[in-house]
């Protein structure tokens, strides 16, 4: 299961590999960062049979402030769309000063150590990624689509044939804004007392129908509640130790939260599929159910973005058997954890 390593940089882009076992990791090249580096890539995928590549976040991901116009991501989604390779990350923070400390403590010059920064960080990188699947053996699944798609049904089936825990942005935002909790008092000082039942807990349909007409409210919703919500998904994921962990999140492209997870699975259906579902399930209108998703990401270019699509039109008879191929694979990346 050989990883290759990536430290992004504006201008060069440090690359290093590991072996099949990942006892070894060595510095590979530095590539300029231009149109051409895709292919220069895909090609050393192909050359070394590359598994899984792991790119390095220049923030802690616990310090939660992971900027979403960081120039690194527009990268990653150039490189997932030309790359069918699942992507994991790791915090980078001061992986440059190491990779600068060890190549002085070899005696080298500083012109050539600048040259030879980037892939040395790009091992530290991957150093980073091996250690942290040592310490704890979680494959993490970012399950996202849109309302009605199927992701907490997808995420039980999984769960029932694999065991594992599941964690749901949705879920974590309800109890977020539950009467006094972190998230409650700033959306009533946003939105007012009129959102409020008489027991002063938040009426939810009604603050769904004042956000879904309007996108700038969405908006000013999303950013009271988007930061207190990946904080405490990084928190439950952090509490656990060896477990298939599948993550709900409907945002996933829209909030870039590709640095969360180890796999990740976009469920699709029909527009006519998912109003027919969220009315019986939600009892709600087919007109508040196309106001979301009018408010969500629906173009195809988004499905690149995933590792594995799974389409719940035809009810489960018609995905059992791509859910167990997918299930298998990720058993596999489990299975390699656990016997390091
Ligand atoms: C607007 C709210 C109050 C409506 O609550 P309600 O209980 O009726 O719906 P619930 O939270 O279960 O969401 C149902 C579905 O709506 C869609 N949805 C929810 N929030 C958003 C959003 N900000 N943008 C687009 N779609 C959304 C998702 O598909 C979600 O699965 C609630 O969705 C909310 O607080 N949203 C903001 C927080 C958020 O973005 N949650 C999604 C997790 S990242
Ligand atoms: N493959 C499927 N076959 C049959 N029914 C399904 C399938 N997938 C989902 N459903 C049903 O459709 C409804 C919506 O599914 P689910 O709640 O899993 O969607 P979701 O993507 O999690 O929605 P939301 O974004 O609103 O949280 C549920 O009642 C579920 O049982």
């Amino acid at each position: 299961m050989k990883l290759l390593g990536i430290d992004w940089g504006k201008n060069r882009v440090g690359i290093a590999l590991s072996d099949k076992k990942w006892n070894i990791v060595t510095p590979y090249k530095v590539i300029v960062n231009d149109d051409k580096i895709f292919n220069k890539l895909k090609n050393i995928i192909d050359e070394y049979e590359i598994s899984r590549l792991v790119m390095g976040l220049p923030l802690s991901i616990y310090e939660n402030k992971i900027d979403k116009n960081w120039p690194g991501f527009n990268f990653f989604e150039k490189l997932k769309r030309k790359i069918n390779k699942p992507i994991s990350w790791i915090d980078e923070k001061f992986s440059s000063d190491i990779a600068f400390n060890r190549l002085s403590d070899s005696g080298m010059k500083y012109s050539r150590k600048r040259k030879k920064i980037d892939k040395a960080s790009a091992c530290i990188i991957l150093e980073r990624f091996i250690d942290k699947k040592q310490n704890s053996q979680n494959v993490i699944i970012g399950i996202s689509g849109n309302i009605g798609t199927g992701k907490t049904f997808i995420a039980k089936k999984f769960r029932k044939k694999y065991g594992g825990k599941i964690i749901s942005t949705d879920e974590i935002s309800r109890n977020l804004t539950k009467k006094n909790n972190k998230g409650y008092k700033n959306v009533v000082k946003e939105f007012g007392e009129k959102i409020l039942n008489t027991n002063k807990e938040i009426n939810r349909k009604k603050l769904g129908k004042i956000v879904f007409n309007n996108k700038k409210k969405l908006h000013r919703l999303n950013k009271i509640l988007h930061p207190l919500i990946v904080e405490k998904a990084v928190s439950k994921i952090e509490n656990y130790k060896n477990e298939i962990v599948y993550l709900e999140i409907p945002l996933l492209i829209e909030n870039k939260l590709y640095y969360l997870y180890d796999y990740s699975f976009l469920t699709k259906a029909s527009k006519d599929v998912i109003i027919s579902r969220v009315r019986n399930r939600d009892q709600v209108k087919s007109e508040y159910v196309k106001k979301v998703m009018k408010r969500q990401n629906t173009s195809r270019d988004k499905e690149n973005m995933f590792d594995y699509i799974i389409d719940t039109d035809n009810g489960w008879s018609g995905i059992r058997d791509k859910v167990y191929h997918i299930g298998n694979q990720i058993i596999n990346f489990k299975n390699f954890l656990n016997r390091r």
